[in-house]
């Protein structure tokens, strides 16, 4: 194909994919629209004379459809996007001296909120860039992070990034199986275009503020100072005055990247000084003061070849999508949970479909929709849920709003076999000589049962295995040795009992429980007064302990321990210890100062227990303090701030636990 052609091609689809996006029905990932639109800008630097009149690349966004639309008072421009540190340094270059903010890169939509002499006038999203749609009302109703009035005369002008929260849009997620989104940006972008704020009540959004114009100009040059000053949230702005600083800090927000409350999809650079901003003027469709350096995609497309169902520890059978490889937030990924059978329904996926595939974080791979679903060519398959167990082939029983099918068969061998390998895992026994397909081969050869039968092996019984060799048949007998430590804790996580989680385990602990006996003959009322723990999980907790009782009776014949281990009893408390009676709340990433390393978030929460204080997961009137690790979710500060909660930095509290020997 000619060059010229290619251009024009791929112009059209760029115009085409464009306008699907901003509709609210993508037809690709994002990461496969990028790869569009570089080839595109490729090929026109490397032959100006080929590009096409009027080019896309020049243009932001795509005309929605307007309600009210309002002209914006300067264009709402896209970025400049870059991908390598030489572009980090070049940008430096170009701005010698200047000092920069480096800051996340939200994935939201970006709105501009018009303020006259201090009261909200109008919000308007962005648009095709110069006209935007009025959403006032919406983001009025919606918005967290959007004061009403602020402190400033004249016309303020502050623009921004609107984003739904990871933990909003799971809560949602998990209250609507039946409609589900597809991901925060999507369901940011939607909620705005809705006609009615009722219709969409509980997918709140929340604003971060990146730009500032003032007239007069009586405010602050620096920005971010600016911003907060008239009460305004911005994602974590760091002063960076080399690009060495810069590129840490993106490499910093790159690794923080899963512990945040909100997808980000790059880093943002700018010229921290507004006046310098503003004076180094624009390209056609990008700011020059500005440069965002893009991370991997956490959502690609694939196709989903098969939905296999794979029945679980507690018998539940979820669908599982067999995937065509795909590389996404940072891994090949081949397998993606699909939840159930009314994610499956309320999706509209089948066999054969192109899918967008999620892998965020630690979060479980998972198919967020189907894509393009005119592209279907009929050969598509129905994904038929099961009647009967796949293993044990016993009648299912659904449970709950999302249908979840169930396998109540104790003896199904496809739940043997899981609960073993969960026995076995890290968390639990740490049987780790044994790998699965042992387990498997042991159970299938009957000699594997249930846990306590781990206990009874021989090394002779293994050894007329064809493939264990003496010195395997060693290492897992000393592997099924140290685990008879296991102990209350991690014996209660390997029981894989429903509803009870590794926290409630840990919590159990805490409250002074000193083994699983006791925690099996204490009644409801007496687990429902450890803290977090609620009535469902509790009845679970009598209702399958009762039933494991003639187990834990083996388990202890075999010599396994199942009392409390020293490392999980409540920490004991030196008296003047510097938290003594705090009730804190963490947040942000923790790292120790005097090495630098990461530190676990239990790891730290434990330190500080041990200096005196009781944690908690969120903060509430009866906070004492909130330490901010970084990257603090600002919801948490804002929260704070309004309940008069006292907000102190780890390096603080470090120095205290340092000073009284916790660490
Ligand atoms: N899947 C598709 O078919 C499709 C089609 C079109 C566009 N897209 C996607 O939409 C995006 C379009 O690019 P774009 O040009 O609108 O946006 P962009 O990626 O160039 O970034 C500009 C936007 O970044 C946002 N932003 C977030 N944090 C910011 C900060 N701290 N400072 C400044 N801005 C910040 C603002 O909303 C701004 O409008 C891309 O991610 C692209 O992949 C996807
Ligand atoms: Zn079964």
């Amino acid at each position: 194909m000619k060059v010229e052609e290619r251009v024009q091609e791929l112009a059209n689809r760029v115009v085409a994919l464009r306008d699907a996006y901003y509709r609210g029905a993508p037809l690709v990932s994002d990461a496969e629209y990028d790869a569009i639109e570089d080839e595109l800008r490729g090929l026109i630097e490397a032959n100006p004379e080929l590009a096409p009149d009027p080019n896309p690349l020049d243009q932001v966004g795509a005309p929605t459809v307007l309600h009210a639309p309002v002209r914006h008072s300067r264009p709402m421009l896209s970025l400049e996007k870059a991908t390598k540190p030489e572009q980090v340094a070049a940008f430096f270059d170009r701005f010698p001296g200047q000092p920069v903010v480096v800051m996340p890169k939200l994935d939201g939509l970006s709105l501009a909120l018009v303020y006259d002499n201090g009261r909200l006038a109008r919000a308007v999203t962005r648009g095709d860039g110069t006209t935007g749609d009025d959403v006032t009302t919406l983001v009025r109703a919606l918005t967290d992070g959007v004061p009403d009035r602020i402190d400033a005369p004249g016309r303020v002008e502050v623009r921004g990034e609107a984003v739904m929260l990871r933990s909003t849009f799971t809560a949602y997620n998990t209250a609507h199986p039946d409609k589900p989104l597809i991901n925060p940006r999507n369901a940011a972008a939607g909620t705005l275009r809705a006609k009615d704020p009722a219709t969409v009540a509980e997918r709140r959004l929340r604003f971060f503020a990146f730009e500032l114009d003032t007239d007069p100009d009586s405010t602050d040059a620096d920005l971010d100072r600016a911003l907060r000053t008239i009460g305004f949230t911005t994602a974590a702005m760091r002063h960076c005055a080399d690009a060495d600083a810069a590129q840490k800090v993106i490499t910093e927000i790159e690794q923080q990247r899963n512990d945040l409350d909100y997808d980000l999809d790059g880093a943002v650079l700018r010229l921290a000084d507004r006046d310098a901003y503003a004076a180094a003027g624009t390209r056609s469709s990008s700011p020059r003061g500005a440069l965002a350096f893009k991370f991997a995609a956490e959502e690609k497309t694939t196709v989903l070849a098969d939905v296999v169902w794979d029945v679980g520890k507690t018998g539940k059978i979820a669908p599982v999508a067999w995937l065509e490889p795909v590389f996404v937030g940072g891994t090949t990924v081949t397998r993606a949970t699909l939840a159930n059978q009314e994610v499956i329904r309320a999706r509209g996926i089948k066999i054969g479909d192109t899918v967008l595939v999620r892998r965020a974080g630690d979060v479980i791979p998972f198919v967020a929709g189907v894509l393009d679903a005119s592209k279907r060519t009929g050969a598509e398959r129905e994904i038929v849920p099961p009647t009967a167990c796949p293993s044990c082939e016993q009648p299912l029983t659904e449970q709950g709003n999302s249908r979840e099918l169930f396998c109540t068969n104790m003896a199904c061998p496809a739940q043997t076999v899981r609960r073993l390998i969960h026995w076995a895992s890290r968390a639990a026994a740490d049987i780790d000589a044994i790998g699965q397909v042992w387990i498997e081969r042991l159970a299938d050869a009957g000699i594997l049962e249930r846990p306590s039968d781990f206990y009874k092996l021989t090394r002779e019984q293994l050894l007329e295995f064809d493939r264990i060799g003496e010195t395997s048949a060693s290492r897992m007998i000393e592997s099924i040795d140290a685990s008879r430590q296991v102990g209350l804790r991690r014996a209660l996580i390997g029981l894989a009992i429903p509803m009870a989680s590794d926290g409630t385990a840990a919590r159990l602990c805490r409250a002074g429980f000193g083994s699983l006996e006791e925690v099996a003959e204490t009644g409801v009322d007496g687990l429902v007064a450890v803290e977090d723990i609620g009535p469902k999980v509790a009845a679970s907790l009598i209702e399958h302990l009762d039933r494991l009782r003639p187990e834990l009776r083996r388990l202890r014949e075999a010599g396994v321990s199942l009392d409390v281990r020293e490392e999980d009893l409540p920490p004991v408390v030196a008296a003047g210890a510097p938290l003594e009676g705090k009730t804190v709340v963490i947040t942000g990433a923790i790292s120790d100062p005097r090495s630098g390393e990461k530190v676990a978030r239990p790891t730290f929460q434990r330190l500080c227990e041990k200096a005196g204080a009781t944690t908690a997961s969120s903060v509430s009137a009866n906070t004492d303090l909130l330490i901010t690790g970084a990257g603090v979710g600002e919801s948490k500060l804002t929260k704070a701030e309004k309940l008069g909660v006292e907000v102190v930095d780890q390096g603080e509290i470090w120095r205290q636990l340092i000073a009284a020997n916790v660490v």
